[in-house]
């Protein structure tokens, strides 16, 4: 007779009455219209919801997700910054008082975005906890996620990589989102990448981030929550292209080894990777384009990324608006172009999960207290994002 325990067990760790298979209206077939095979410790029960999330945040073709998950301190510096940088005067405000601007502007946006272009919003904690914002989110068709990543600390004995605190005690804290309305999760891991005189990143940081993510996605799809697993290789320093998309390469070809260890329904997962890109002290950064890193990105996505997950969300890692949407346009074009029988053409969506590329413009309107202008400007970065997303419009 099996032995099933709380791990093995998933569906049973929590009760979830909103994934009957009478809503989706498939009549328990496990998975919707996606035939799989499943791994012994998956019920059709989990991985039904689990594929049919991962997918809705990918699909219809264009759609991707905001990230609204910044830590309370680095949203109050954010808004500060802003504020500065459009002449408006910074205030000295107590905590409780940052604490009702923070939630003030988290619920000017989620009041503001419409779902068009936005399939999913990924939440700080805070946000879901304290300020119990999910539920407004699913009303209006958009899919809430959780910030599941805890704090940075330094590897021992290197200055420059991380460890991601945070799995102690995840699956009870991924449950807890669950019950306040989260279907997907992050985890963001720190890669540091230079050129091969500095030797970043080292071989350490990359198996402890790839062993890592495999552990959060396990527990996230315990929790019934899909998965968003952030390689984001750094590129403020001297590193090549060519250092870069190695990078990036042996990064997510590690995850993804590490991932199939811990028995992880590839399906129900996405990946959230940075652009291949030269940093900003090599000397090739002036002149790349964004053809260039399109070619450099799609390459690498078909070497290293397994053809069952679901779909892959760039960052924008504080790259400018058009910046970021230029290179996911170039990217999508790219495999629109490709022949058939190219590899380009086996790849999942490639769509955005961009935080700064979307509510750059539209902070510097809230700041100054033009509610207007920040919808406006959330409205017009999610479409130039989707529009991106999308690939070239069809000619007649
Ligand atoms: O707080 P962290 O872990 O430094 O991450 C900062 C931001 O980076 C992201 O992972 C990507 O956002 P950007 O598109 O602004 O780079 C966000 O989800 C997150 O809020």
């Amino acid at each position: 007779m099996p032995t099933t325990n709380t791990y093995s067990d998933p569906h049973n760790l929590f009760s979830v009455p909103d994934i009957t298979p009478e809503k989706y209206g498939d009549k328990f077939s496990g998975h919707g219209d996606i035939p799989v095979y499943l791994p012994a410790h998956y019920s059709h029960f989990d991985a039904h919801e689990l594929i049919a999330v991962a997918s809705a945040l990918v699909n219809p073709r264009g759609r991707g997700i905001y990230a609204t998950d910044e830590a309370p301190l680095d949203l109050d510096g954010l808004l500060d910054k802003t504020s500065h940088e459009v002449g408006v005067p910074v205030q000295h405000l107590s905590d409780e008082a940052k604490k009702e601007r923070r939630k003030q502007w988290r619920c000017d946006v989620y009041n503001s975005i419409s779902n068009e272009h936005i399939s999913g919003i990924i939440l700080h904690a805070e946000s879901l906890h304290d300020f119990n914002l999910g539920p407004l989110l699913s009303s209006k068709g958009i899919i809430p996620g959780i910030r599941a990543n805890g704090e940075l600390t330094p590897i021992p004995r290197a200055e420059h990589e991380f460890i991601v605190q945070g799995l102690d005690g995840l699956l009870g804290k991924l449950q807890a989102a669950r019950a306040l309305g989260a279907r997907f999760s992050k985890w963001r891991a720190p890669i540091a990448c230079s050129s091969h005189i500095a030797g970043y990143p080292t071989s350490i940081s990359l198996q402890i981030q790839a062993e890592t993510l495999a552990q959060f996605a396990a527990v996230s799809q315990q929790a019934g929550l899909v998965p968003i697993v952030e390689p984001d290789v750094d590129f403020s320093r001297d590193a090549d292209l060519s250092k870069s998309v190695h990078v990036h390469e042996a990064a997510i070809s590690m995850i993804y080894e590490r991932m199939k260890a811990h028995g992880v329904l590839l399906e129900g997962t996405l990946l959230k990777p940075s652009f291949p890109q030269p940093g900003l002290r090599n000397n090739e950064r002036p002149n790349v384009t964004a053809e260039e890193i399109a070619l450099a990105t799609a390459t690498m996505l078909t070497r290293c990324v397994p053809i069952a997950v679901a779909g892959v969300l760039f960052l924008s890692g504080g790259l400018s608006s058009d910046t970021a949407t230029s290179y996911l346009s170039a990217l999508n074009e790219l495999v629109a172009s490709a022949p058939e029988r190219s590899a380009l053409k086996r790849l999942p969506p490639l769509t955005f999960s961009f935080g700064r590329a979307i509510q750059g413009d539209a902070l510097k309107c809230w700041v100054k207290g033009d509610k207007d202008g920040m919808k406006t400007m959330l409205a017009k970065w999610s479409k130039i994002s989707a529009d991106a997303a999308n690939g070239p419009k069809v000619k007649n």
